[in-house]
């Protein structure tokens, strides 16, 4: 059965307000896929139909053949990053990474080796007791991907993660992002409005336009020759 080992859009359709979105679509898993599309247009509604946030009015978001709409939000397979890297303030480098684990904080000798070994992964030896304020902008993003590598979930939604990054520190992270879902094997969506981030990172791309989430298709391709709804987004006239 076609896509019944990846992330399926089963006839997916929502409203909000006066908004639709729908969505019939398979990410492989294991693919990196990239989410592009006007302001406004459904991108972060995609990633939330994912995440359980937002439940569809018709269809289904299937993971490996599992009804993901069963399952409550905190018990799915899946972890998110969003532009501000959800951080909190008030906790270390480390708890932050540590709360991938344990919500509680309270690890066993082997966690704090595991979250001492993702700090590492990530170029962070050393850092863990830095408060958030007290770290660059790229190191923040560190923070964030080493709590997605100790997570291991199967699935990871990223909405604009490196958005406040210069690019020559947002193609690092992007590669970093890169290594990080080639280790955990995860299958990943994100979204961003810069196509060279597409580029870089994503094989595969899923526009959003007009109220409709389409297949993924070839980034290179896409981008190449866009199609018209895409041309006026991407600034080609
Ligand atoms: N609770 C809501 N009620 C009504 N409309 C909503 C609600 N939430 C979002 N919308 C609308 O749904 C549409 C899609 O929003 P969404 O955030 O998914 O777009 P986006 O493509 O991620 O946008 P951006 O690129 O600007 O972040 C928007 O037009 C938004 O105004």
């Amino acid at each position: 059965m076609p896509g019944a080992d990846g992330l399926r859009f089963e006839a997916v359709h929502v409203s909000l307000g006066a908004f639709t979105l729908s969505a019939d679509l398979t990410v492989d898993r294991g693919a990196r896929v990239a989410v592009i599309g006007p302001s406004g247009s459904g991108k972060s509604t995609l990633l939330a139909l994912v995440s359980g946030f937002l439940l569809p009015d018709r269809g289904r978001v299937i993971w490996r053949g599992e009804d993901l709409g069963r399952l409550a939000p905190g018990r799915r397979p899946v972890s998110i990053v969003f532009q501000d890297q959800n951080l909190l303030p008030h906790l270390t480098a480390f708890q932050n990474v540590a709360l991938g684990l344990r919500p509680d904080l309270r690890l066993d000798r082997n966690q704090t080796d595991e979250v001492q070994g993702a700090l590492a992964r990530v170029g962070l030896k050393g850092f863990g007791d830095r408060l958030p304020a007290n770290m660059s902008g790229g190191q923040q993003s560190r923070v964030a991907l080493a709590r997605v590598l100790l997570r291991r979930r199967p699935i990871l939604l990223l909405d604009e993660p490196f958005a406040a990054l210069g690019p020559a520190l947002k193609d690092e992270m992007l590669d970093l992002l890169t290594e990080i879902a080639g280790e955990t094997g995860a299958t990943v969506l994100m979204v961003s409005h810069d196509p060279d981030d597409a580029r870089r990172f994503a094989p595969q791309t899923i526009v959003v336009d007009q109220g409709v989430a389409a297949p993924p298709v070839a980034t290179e391709g896409l981008l190449a020759d866009p199609p018209p709804g895409l041309r006026a987004y991407l600034g080609i006239t």
